[in-house]
């Protein structure tokens, strides 16, 4: 094997072939806590497909990362996919706000935000809102070591995936642990060793996983390789560039398995005081088992470079996809079906003590099915959340006083942290004695047994941070205010209005004037086009100026998924919902010119490479 080092070889378009399409096979997660839908598909990958290579072949590359090739005469060096799609983000401007990120005014309007620029008289001349903007560039001026102290302050939710040792012990844990994965553990930390980072991210929790091919081939190249490096992926194609890295899609080499694979500079992060988002955003992705959120396959470090292998997702993002919808709106219907399905991945994240921070529609990723998956979490802050009843099967409110659960009080017993498919059968067996009131007619219409709710939310964390996307900052994060997950909420009405009306509705001239606008300016709506009362309720609901009135607040994802918008979502089946949009099969040419069939374990088959350094 050759070792790639710092250079990172990075193969010609036309000499790989793969074509990604084909029909969704996502694996069931119960739905909050009251569904456990049946799988949507348990056939799930053949070896035959794994194992599949095929050289001088035209190839599909099928939802669960498997090639399937079809014997082509001769070679066809084209890619059928939208390649715009895919390459539009490439290094696009970002409209995030972050440590390093265009922060505030950095590099827009006057630049007063910024700290070396003298901001404060710009703020403090302002009206009503405007003391609050003072705080706010105090917060922009101690984020990275605010960030750092909430980190380390949070206990992290998050389970820590040690890593495993012997490979092949694990790879036959897979099954054995489908039944005993309901759980995960809780550690006191969440702040991992960073020289403890290993090629082996831990399949011991991720049932959705255990028939993955992609999860498979790795699982057995580990087997076979030991720890994966780098020179065991070919890189195939640049999808994308972030703000602390480049995404690469690649190949697990002998595979013909796809990933999204993401390359980080060591040097540049540490320079950047990035080492501890990167790391986080590794922890979160590996703690991560849903069928809208990433899954991390492996991750490994090379002397200069820290490496995510991730799933891939040929179909660019909702932003591009907007920007080809006619008027540059979704209809109404579309953007429902993309909105509940980030609404769920937001719920599993509370649910997890995550805050996203960062939802926009550049960061909702389309898979080759049409379902979505919410990327980059590089802005995520992880804390303690406390699952509490907040009303029980017998629609009774357990305790107005404690249906909220502030994050420092959770962080002691270690219970908190359950998976939510334990919450269901808890609390639906162990009811809260309570006097039991005379039964009304309603009730005993109602069967007697509405589910429990209950809400796992990081409502009452308080970050400092300022961190986000201008047009999509919650007031309280602009007002310095310390916020918690209602800034996800705010976001989501964001989402959803730029979704449905084409724009966002704070937007002013430059980043200066939108923060005034989302602190001071009431919400109003377009003319056109004609969104429905529903919709329009929903988004005032969700971009109420204070968090403690908005929706959600109380009652976290479930308010929001009762709402009449969504009437006619059937949670439970949203993955088996048709997408409004299946993105055409994605195509690339990857045969060596010659047709030599390279051998499984062979890292550089012949053919010609670029070689690209990377910053
Ligand atoms: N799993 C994936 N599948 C396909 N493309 C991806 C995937 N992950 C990322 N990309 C592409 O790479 C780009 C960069 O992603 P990345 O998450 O590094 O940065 P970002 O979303 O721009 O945000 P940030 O700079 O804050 O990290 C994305 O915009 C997207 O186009």
């Amino acid at each position: 094997m050759d070792s790639v080092g710092d250079t990172i070889t990075l193969m010609k378009k036309n000499q790989n072939s793969a074509c990604i399409g084909g029909k969704t096979s996502l694996s069931p997660l119960g739905d909050s806590f009251v569904t456990q839908p049946k799988p949507l598909n348990s056939k799930l990958p053949t070896s035959e497909s794994s194992s599949a290579v095929n050289h001088g072949t035209k190839s599909v590359l099928h939802q669960d990362g498997v090639l399937k090739s079809n014997q082509v005469s001769g070679f066809e060096s084209k890619c059928c996919i939208k390649n715009s799609v895919v390459d539009s983000k490439i290094c696009d401007s970002k409209r995030t706000v972050g440590p390093g990120a265009s922060r505030l005014a950095q590099g827009e309007d006057d630049g007063k935000l910024n700290k070396s620029s003298a901001p404060q008289s710009g703020f403090n001349s302002c009206p009503s809102p405007q003391n609050s903007f003072h705080s706010a560039t105090q917060s922009i001026e101690t984020k990275d070591s605010l960030t750092i102290t909430e980190a380390s302050e949070c206990k992290s939710s998050i389970e820590k995936l040690g890593d495993i040792g012997d490979v092949s012990q694990s790879f036959d844990l897979v099954e054995s642990r489908k039944v005993s994965s309901n759980y995960r553990e809780s550690t006191g930390s969440d702040i991992s060793d960073e020289s403890s980072s290993s090629s082996m991210s831990s399949a011991k929790y991720k049932p959705l996983k255990v028939n993955d091919a992609r999860w498979i081939a790795i699982r057995k190249a580990q087997s076979h390789y030991g720890v994966l490096q780098l020179n065991h992926f070919r890189l195939l194609k640049q999808l994308g560039c972030g703000d602390i890295g480049k995404v690469y899609l690649s190949e697990l080499v002998g595979t013909r398995t796809h990933f999204a694979m993401k390359v980080m500079n060591k040097a540049a992060l540490e320079g950047r005081k990035k080492l501890l988002r990167a790391q986080t955003e590794r922890e979160i992705l590996q703690s991560l088992d849903h069928p809208f959120l990433p899954t991390l396959y492996t991750h490994f470090e090379t002397e200069n470079h820290s490496c995510l292998v991730m799933e891939f997702c040929p179909g660019g993002d909702l932003h591009s996809l907007r920007q080809r919808q006619p008027n540059k709106c979704f209809p109404e219907h579309a953007a429902r079906f993309y909105v509940a399905e980030v609404l769920l991945a937001l719920e599993y994240l509370h649910m997890l003590g995550i805050i996203y921070r960062d939802l926009k529609p550049e960061n909702v990723l389309v898979r080759d099915d049409g379902h979505i998956m919410l990327s980059d979490f590089d802005l995520s802050l992880r804390c303690a959340v406390c699952p509490t009843l907040v009303k029980s099967s017998n629609s009774t409110l357990a305790s107005k006083s404690s249906a909220y659960c502030a994050q420092p009080a959770c962080i002691e017993p270690p219970s908190c942290m359950v998976q939510p498919v334990c919450f269901s059968p808890r609390f639906l067996f162990n009811k809260p004695k309570k006097a039991k009131k005379p039964k009304s007619k309603n009730d005993s219409n109602n069967q007697g047994c509405p589910l429990p709710e209950l809400l796992a939310e990081p409502t009452n964390a308080r970050s400092m941070s300022f961190v986000g996307t201008h047009e999509y900052l919650a007031p309280e994060i602009i007002k310095g205010e310390g916020h918690g997950s209602a800034v996800d909420w705010w976001t989501f009405g964001i989402f959803l209005y730029e979704l449905l009306f084409g724009k966002t509705p704070f937007k002013g001239q430059g980043n200066r004037a939108t923060l005034f606008n989302v602190v001071g300016q009431p919400l109003r709506f377009p003319d056109s086009p004609p969104v429905s009362f529903a919709a329009r309720d929903l988004i005032r609901g969700l971009l109420v100026k204070e968090p403690q009135h908005r929706l959600a607040y109380r009652r976290g994802a479930t308010e929001i998924k009762q709402h009449p918008f969504f009437q006619s979502i059937n949670w439970a089946l949203i993955r088996c919902a048709t997408p409004p949009e299946v993105p055409r099969p994605y195509i690339l040419t990857t045969d060596p010119p010659n047709g030599a069939k390279a051998p499984a374990h062979d890292v550089n088959p012949p053919g010609n490479y670029i070689e690209i350094d990377f910053f």
